[in-house]
């Protein structure tokens, strides 16, 4: 569905984006994650033909950006981080003027807004003014908007910032539910690390224009961070027995041990240490979030650029 080689954008003397290439296969939902300014909108903002590349070659739904312009805003939806939709406007009406601008008959694009009200649960306020929707609402009525044409790849820029979390969690279940329903190709981007954790089946970790990380964000955790298990002793000299045994590190009368798969390990550790004639008095295991991830490959927390 899309397929970049090199692409890079520059503005005067900022590299946005510094030769990205990468694959999307049809029906992903892929998370751009990184901190601000880390080239995220703007790669966005090339595949969807709103800027043109200053290097390397995009193309998407099987058309080259620069080249097909047309053909490759036809196929998409784009819902960037402003708001699209006017505010005096009822909601419904909006959709179906988005609708006519891309080409559909009057009749059908009144079906699909109807569709649309009803599967992103907007029922209740499509017949309001947009200005009177709450955030959430008016996010949905966005995704909406960007969904009139049927495309066969949505890109959002940044689709839950600004929303609480009550709302976001909403959002997030409509994006999985288009994905499930309807096969869309999905592509955000966020900076929310649960976000891209909890929705995503794959996440391309951005920082300075440039891919540092992609993969399921099972696997980052495990391949870049893993598991960390926290095993309490009776006293400093088992815990000293064990940390030699299972490779750990110890303090005072606890072992950090790390481990691929946690909750895996600890059943067959808990059993050596017993054959040793050690016993082990409590067990915590924590699991790395993708901040972790981030951390280890940068040096860098993105939770401090999160706010
Ligand atoms: N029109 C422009 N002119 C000059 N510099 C720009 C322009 N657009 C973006 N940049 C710069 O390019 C870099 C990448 O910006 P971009 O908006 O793509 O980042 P981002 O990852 O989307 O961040 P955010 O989460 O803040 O949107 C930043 O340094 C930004 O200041």
């Amino acid at each position: 569905m899309i397929a970049t080689r090199e692409l890079t954008k520059r503005f005067k003397s900022v590299t946005a984006v510094d030769g990205i290439t990468l694959e999307v296969a049809d029906g992903e939902l892929v998370a751009l994650l990184g901190p601000n300014g880390a080239g995220k909108s703007t790669t966005l903002r090339m595949l969807t033909t709103l800027i043109p590349p200053t290097g390397g070659s995009a193309e998407v739904a099987g058309f080259d950006v620069v080249a097909k312009q047309r053909e490759v805003r036809r196929r998409i939806g784009y819902i960037g981080q402003g708001n699209g939709a006017g505010h005096s406007q009822r909601g419904r009406d909006e959709l179906i003027s988005q609708g006519r601008a891309y080409g559909l008959p009057v009749r059908q694009a009144r079906a699909r807004a109807g569709e649309l009200i009803e599967s992103l649960g907007l029922g209740e306020v499509a017949d309001r003014t947009v200005s009177s929707l709450s955030g959430g609402q008016r996010r949905r009525l966005d995704i909406a908007m960007g969904l009139i044409h049927a495309p066969e790849l949505l890109f959002l820029d940044e689709p839950s910032t600004g929303l609480d979390p009550q709302n976001r969690a909403n959002l997030q279940e409509h994006i999985v539910g288009l994905r499930r329903e309807h096969g869309t190709t999905i592509v955000l981007t966020t900076h929310y690390l649960e976000e891209a954790d909890s929705i995503a089946e794959r996440v391309i970790v951005i920082d300075h224009g440039r891919i540092i990380a992609d993969d399921t964000p099972q696997r980052l955790k495990a391949k870049h961070v893993g598991d960390r298990v926290f095993l309490g002793f009776g006293s400093e000299t088992d815990a000293t027995t064990a940390a030699g045994l299972l490779n750990g590190v110890r303090e005072g009368d606890r072992v950090q041990v790390s481990a691929d798969d946690g909750p895996r390990m600890v059943p067959g550790a808990i059993e050596e240490l017993r054959t040793a004639g050690v016993a082990v008095h409590s067990v915590e295991v924590t699991r790395p979030t993708l901040d972790d991830v981030f951390l280890t490959l940068t040096g860098r927390s993105l939770r401090n650029e999160e706010a």
